[in-house]
């Protein structure tokens, strides 16, 4: 039994399948059988090199070739794919379900695709989307590991009428593998994981790409003297791009308006700089460092491995290297 994870006397669930077993998706299978979480786990992913390598991985108990064969009998499906392709699953599989099964999901947008689902679902059946506050640079089916959700939060937005049965049913599944649970409206949670979570992406994405188009300071040089602040931006900004592209491109206001605030309190700095106004610097720098304390003292630090410093190997040492994902 893996650490921090229990397993139950019985399962929680007679059938569980999940949708993209990537990084995401094969952390929950991966975390589900060790907490026997179901009493069959089933998953499908529309790239055959996926299944293959679920099938090998033994991920789940059946790997059909279709989303729609998944889907049929399960009591929760999770769709685990980018948040762009969310909807087309459902639709795929809207007419498989059972009455009364529930349709969750993991994406890092909720607002959108919550709109997108509700008007495909057939009536009877429950739609409880999820997202946990938990990842890595990596994707693929390889890059799970069963401990990824443990200590972390997994954030439900229950859609308005969301049934309540169905509501505990999915904060009880990310309970028993390990997460913490807070719930909170899809237009709150996409504010949110704006400004804590897509536009420190972007940050990334952008410093690495003005890192590499300088003309002054050569490649050679920004690779080789990454060795702090810079390295840590490298990590995020090694994040999968289909990923990222359907963040943006589903959180658009909310990522525009934290954007849009971030680059008025940039240009306050730039201003402090150049007026050399050291006071407003090192009042920022300070109120900025007791926020990192805070975070340490409640004990919120990633426990991910600090790929950033270290350039270390992922957390699951038997994990092969990176698997890019292409969009389907
Ligand atoms: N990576 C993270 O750190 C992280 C953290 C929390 C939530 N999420 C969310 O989880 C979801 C999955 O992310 P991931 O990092 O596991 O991605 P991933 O690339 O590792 O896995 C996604 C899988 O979905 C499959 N897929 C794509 N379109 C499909 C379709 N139409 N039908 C069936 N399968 C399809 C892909 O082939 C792939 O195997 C995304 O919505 C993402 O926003 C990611
Ligand atoms: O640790 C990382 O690599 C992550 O980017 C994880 C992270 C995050 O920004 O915190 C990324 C996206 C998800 O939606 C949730 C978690």
């Amino acid at each position: 039994m893996i650490d921090g994870l229990k397993r139950l006397d019985a399962p929680l669930f007679g059938r569980v399948a999940v949708i993209g077993p990537g990084l995401i998706g094969s952390s929950i299978l991966r975390a589900a059988r060790e907490t026997h979480l179901a009493e069959t786990l089933v998953t499908s992913d529309a790239n055959p090199d996926v299944r293959r390598r679920a099938l090998e991985l033994d991920l789940a108990d059946e790997v059909p070739e279709t989303s729609a064969e998944a889907a049929i009998g399960a009591d929760v499906v999770i769709i685990c794919v980018p948040v762009g392709a969310i909807a087309t699953v459902v639709a795929d599989i809207a007419g498989s379900l059972k009455p009364g099964a529930i349709v969750s999901d993991v994406g890092s947008v909720k607002a959108g695709v919550v709109d997108k689902v509700l008007p495909l679902l057939p009536a009877g059946v429950h739609f409880v989307p999820a997202h946990p506050v938990a990842g890595t640079e990596y994707s693929g089916p390889d890059a799970g590991f069963p401990t990824l959700f443990l200590n972390r939060w997994s954030i439900i937005t229950p859609p308005d009428g969301a049934d309540d049965e169905a509501v505990a049913r999915i904060a009880s599944l990310w309970e028993t593998i390990g997460a913490n649970v807070e719930f909170m409206t899809a237009t709150h949670h996409d504010l949110v994981l704006a400004i804590t979570s897509h536009v420190p992406h972007l940050i990334a994405y952008n410093i690495v790409g003005t890192a590499a188009d300088l003309e002054q300071v050569t490649q050679s040089e920004v690779i080789k003297f990454s060795a702090g602040g810079f390295r840590d931006f490298t990590r995020i900004a090694a994040s999968d791009p289909t990923m990222w592209r359907d963040v943006f491109l589903n959180n658009k206001e909310a990522v525009l308006e934290m954007l849009g605030r971030f680059n008025e309190d940039l240009a306050a700095l730039a201003r402090a700089i150049r007026w050399e106004d050291g006071d407003k610097l090192f009042e920022l720098f300070t109120r900025t460092r007791a926020i990192r304390r805070n975070i340490i003292e409640l004990g919120q630090e990633t426990s991910a491995p600090d790929f950033g410093r270290t350039g270390a190997a992922p957390i699951n040492p038997e994990a092969a290297p990176v698997q890019e994902t292409a969009s389907v």
